[in-house]
């Protein structure tokens, strides 16, 4: 990717899960691990972060943010506001590209707590960045240039797909299809499994079948050149087995749950919006 010392200098602040995983990605896409900083509270988390990723590691947050190019918020969104103003003074001094990955803290509002005038890029990724896998929107203020804008996509782009938004507010959206769609994928797993159990499947069985059913029907979906409404069509034989389960599943209005679902989580990022902005 990058030699080291060209590459743009990364702060992670908030080495937790989300931060890691998009760190780890980096790294194995062949970011420099020398240009890459990783913070957290808590000495024990740092000493794991070393133990498995090549990258400095610090508690001192302020530090760490003296050197940076790119500074990536990654602590929870309650913590956030007492996180910025602590970082205030230096980032003013640096001026680094924001990035946070926090849920429904608005982008304005993070400029607001860092002394404003700062290019900001709200990114929502999902958990199966850990593997890769992962799929993220991204939000861009007007402060942020081409150069940050194409360093931020390389970024998410290191642990899965990139989607830009235009508009701040479809980032509740990219939540509620992304950001938590990945529970609602487990939550079917799990209903799929019990089926299998309710159906005489051996636990273990029923389990490995309900995953790799869904897996190989995303891989599938994926790589295939048909949409998943013609994929669907074609597993289902005329008067067979999957006509009856979908039209179980078509009974019960399953795009109503789903859209209804996906409304509730815009609906709780709008509202944790309101309230972090009120902080
Ligand atoms: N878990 C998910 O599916 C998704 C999470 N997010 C967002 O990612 C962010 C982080 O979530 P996780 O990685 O799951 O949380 P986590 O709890 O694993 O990581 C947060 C880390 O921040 C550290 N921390 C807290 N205050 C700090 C401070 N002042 N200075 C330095 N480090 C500090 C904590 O010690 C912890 O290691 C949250 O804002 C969340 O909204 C975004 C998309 C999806
Ligand atoms: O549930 C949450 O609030 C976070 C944001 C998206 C996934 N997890």
């Amino acid at each position: 990717m990058t030699d080291s010392s060209q590459a743009s200098r990364i702060t992670f602040i908030g080495a937790g899960n989300m931060a890691s995983a998009i760190f780890g990605g980096m790294l194995d896409s062949g970011y420099p691990a020398a240009a890459i900083t990783a913070t957290s509270r808590s000495q024990e988390r740092l000493d794991a972060i070393a133990a498995q990723y090549p990258v400095n590691t610090t508690r001192d947050n302020l530090a760490a943010v003296a050197e940076a190019d790119v500074v990536v918020l990654a602590v929870k969104p309650q913590m956030m506001r007492e996180l910025c103003l602590s970082l205030r003074e230096a980032v003013q001094a640096r001026r680094p590209l924001i990035m946070s990955v926090a849920a429904g803290l608005e982008a304005a509002t993070l400029e607001q707590w860092l002394g404003g005038e700062l290019p900001v890029i709200r990114c929502m990724p999902n958990t199966p960045s850990l593997v890769g896998a992962g799929a993220s929107g991204l939000y861009a203020n007007a402060r942020v240039d081409a150069a940050q804008r194409s360093l931020a996509g390389e970024l998410l782009g290191a642990v899965g797909l990139v989607e830009w938004v235009e508009e701040e507010a479809q980032i509740d959206a990219v939540t509620a299809v992304a950001g938590s769609g990945p529970a609602y994928c487990f939550l079917f797993m799990e209903s799929l499994e019990a089926a299998g159990i309710a159906l005489g499947l051996a636990p273990e069985s029923a389990r490995r079948l309900a995953l790799q059913t869904v897996y190989g029907a995303a891989k599938m979906a994926r790589e295939s050149e048909f949409e998943p409404a013609e994929l669907r069509r074609r597993v289902t034989s005329p008067n067979g087995t999957t006509e009856r389960a979908i039209q179980s599943f078509q009974d019960a209005e399953l795009a109503r749950i789903v859209a209804e679902a996906a409304e509730a989580a815009a609906e709780r990022a709008r509202e944790l919006s309101r309230e972090l902005s009120q902080n």
